[in-house]
């Protein structure tokens, strides 16, 4: 696995609350420019991995690497999305995204940034809501506000705990595109690590899974997605390829459920 600038890496982490072991062991290196999904039953850590990435928590053994650098809590580097809208309730749509811009580019007057923030929400569709605070748009839209303001800090690497697991199916398919649209459309790609249940979502939208287990957490084995990009949601449906990948992934998901419970 190279070291680039912006690759990340996990070797050996440990991590636990209170005493309990929560993740055992992980091992878990992504390119960069690289779109890996981490798949797993609930509490499989994988929110806890993530927020440990984030530099959210500190690992109880291990180490974490973001460019062949060891991390050190949180950084610009990388910008973090959550299921739940991360917008500042007091600010207009406009001015959340704005106040991102000001992080990326400090030197930027207040009207360029307004400019500019409404070319970002222009490119997720919410061109004409700039001017309203969060409360006034539905679930969705502030999604979507929020996926602007995080690609607005421009940060290299992109945590996502599943960003679309409130959302309506409309809108979860609408954002996974935007999202890949925005991924493959820049240059360098963003490194992104994408949480989600979903085994769908994730060999829709990734390059590589990294599945996960629980009781411990652990990562049980990677996959590599190969379907060609861009994907469309109607063929993949209907190719088998998909399907197996599929099965082997609920199947490796399904042992691992079933061999805990028998240690049970
Ligand atoms: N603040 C906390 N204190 C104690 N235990 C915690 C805390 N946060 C999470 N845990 C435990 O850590 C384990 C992993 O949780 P985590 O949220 O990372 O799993 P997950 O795979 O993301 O689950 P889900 O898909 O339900 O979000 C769970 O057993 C959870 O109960």
């Amino acid at each position: 696995m190279s070291q680039g600038r912006h690759s990340l890496l996990v070797e050996s982490l440990d991590f636990a609350y209170g005493g309990s072991a929560i993740l055992q062991g992980i091992d878990l290196a992504v390119a960069e420019g690289e779109f890996l999904a981490l798949l797993g039953p609930s509490g499989s850590g994988k929110s806890t991995l993530l927020r440990l990435i984030a530099g959210l928590e500190q690992p109880l053994a291990g180490r974490l690497a973001a460019g062949g650098k060891p991390l050190a809590g949180p950084g610009p580097d990388r910008a973090v999305v959550f299921q739940h809208y991360a917008l500042f309730p007091w600010m207009t749509v406009g001015d959340n995204v704005a106040e991102a811009i000001a992080k990326a580019h400090p030197t930027l007057s207040r009207k360029e940034r307004r400019t500019l923030a409404r070319e970002h929400l222009a490119r997720v569709g919410l061109g004409e809501v700039a001017g309203q605070h969060p409360f006034e748009l539905s679930g969705g839209m502030q999604q979507r506000a929020a996926i602007a303001r995080a690609l607005a800090l421009e940060s290299p690497f992109l945590l996502m705990d599943e960003p679309f697991g409130a959302l309506d199916p409309v809108n979860r398919a609408r954002l996974q595109d935007l999202l890949v649209d925005v991924w493959q459309g820049s240059t360098p790609r963003r490194t992104v690590v994408f949480v989600t249940h979903d085994v769908d979502e994730a060999l829709l939208l990734a390059d590589r899974v990294a599945v996960m287990g629980a009781n411990p957490g652990r990562i049980i084995r990677e996959y590599a997605v190969p379907f060609e990009r861009p994907r469309k949601r109607t063929a993949l449906f209907k190719d088998g390829a998909f399907h197996q990948l599929r099965e082997e992934i609920a199947e490796a998901l399904d042992a691992d459920t079933l061999a805990h419970l028998e240690a049970a």
